[in-house]
């Protein structure tokens, strides 16, 4: 529980690093089963990944949790959106009955799914006026987001719903990185030309009006971010704290996550970043942190849909990780030595 935005950054400051012997084993292990060295590419690295984040050479992948916060946006009334807030809590009761993506996708990768509704009668602040949320407001959204991840589950996917969130996401790249609005700036929902003008508009004006805040990573995401990209953060900084490796969804989720990376370079090294967003801005955001995602299938929902699809990947990971028999075990010759 963080009582300060100080005690939030000293954490960070501090956060553990991976079991790098775990990891040396799990990779010791990949070197002697039966397949060319390096044949499995990237699923060889996610095991070695796996073990390194679960402190064990033996990876599992028993519990999977999926976590969704929902939140609300007041800058949704300048027209940045392509449709209505009343969207949000529609949505979450789309998830409640099993309508969603998201339910069906957790359903083929036995994932259990929680979604946290935050507070969507009460939106964040319009960013043109003032930052998202208070300091109060900012660290209840950290804490329900730290407080929501089970430290006994094997991987963690982070989503969101929230109408106009790829403004609050555009918002907080671009008060950490800068650049230009426009760089920050796409379609989300499906603005036309006239919407993705005006989503620059108000990130312009957003960044003048929070200037003062923008001096710190945390500054940024309070300013834009709104409730469920600051409970995306604390659940990301859970993860780490409690030994649990994470997938993290789109663009959105990536911007609630990056302040991490910002407050600190090793801050991102537990999270895999599941699926390239169609949402063009998402890719200058994750080459930031030189991390290159696993999947591009052109998705660009939210909800958690491009984690829960990758947690298939981490599964072929584990199971191949696991299952293989050895060179040794199964009487397979070793590769000749070249002279
Ligand atoms: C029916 C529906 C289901 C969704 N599920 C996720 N999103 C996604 O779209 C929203 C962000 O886009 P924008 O910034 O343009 O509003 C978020 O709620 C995100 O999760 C949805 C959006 C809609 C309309
Ligand atoms: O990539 C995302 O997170 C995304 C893209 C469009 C709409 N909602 C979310």
């Amino acid at each position: 529980m963080f009582d300060t935005l100080d005690a939030i950054a000293e954490t960070v400051r501090n956060i553990p690093d991976m079991d790098h012997d775990a990891a040396a084993k799990a990779a010791e292990r990949q070197a002697q089963l039966t397949k060319p060295a390096g044949s499995l590419g990237r699923l060889e690295d996610l095991a070695v990944w796996l073990a390194g984040w679960q402190g064990t050479p033996r990876p599992r992948l028993e519990r999977i949790v999926t976590l969704v916060f929902a939140g609300n946006h007041g800058v949704v009334s300048k027209g940045v959106s392509a449709f209505p807030s009343n969207v949000t809590s529609q949505m979450v009761a789309n998830f409640e009955h099993g309508g969603a993506a998201i339910n069906q996708l957790c359903r083929v990768a036995g994932s259990e799914l929680k979604v946290m509704a935050l507070n969507l009668d009460e939106p964040a602040s319009d960013f043109t006026q003032g930052p998202s949320l208070s300091e109060e407001a900012f660290l209840k959204a950290v804490n329900i987001g730290f407080e929501a991840v089970p430290a006994d589950a094997d991987l963690v996917c982070i989503g969101e719903m929230g109408i106009g969130n790829t403004t609050a996401a555009a918002g907080v790249a671009y008060g950490l990185f800068e650049g230009a609005a426009e760089d920050w700036a796409g379609r989300g929902t499906g603005v036309d030309d006239e919407g993705l003008r005006r989503k620059v508009q108000v990130l312009n004006a957003g960044y003048d009006t929070n200037s003062a805040l923008l001096h710190s990573s945390l500054g940024a995401l309070r300013a834009f971010g709104g409730r469920e990209l600051a409970a995306m953060f604390g659940a990301a900084l859970a993860c780490r704290v409690k030994g649990v490796a994470l997938l993290v969804d789109g663009y959105v989720a990536t911007a609630a996550v990056a302040p991490l990376f910002a407050m600190n370079g090793k801050g991102l090294d537990h999270a895999v970043f599941a699926h390239r967003s169609a949402e063009q801005a998402h890719q200058r955001l994750v080459a930031r942190f030189g991390q290159t995602p696993l999947l591009d299938l052109g998705m660009r929902l939210g909800e958690g849909s491009g984690a829960v699809v990758a947690t298939l990947l981490i599964k072929a990971a584990v199971e191949t990780h696991n299952g293989m028999a050895t060179f040794a075990e199964a009487g397979v010759s070793e590769r000749e030595s070249q002279s």
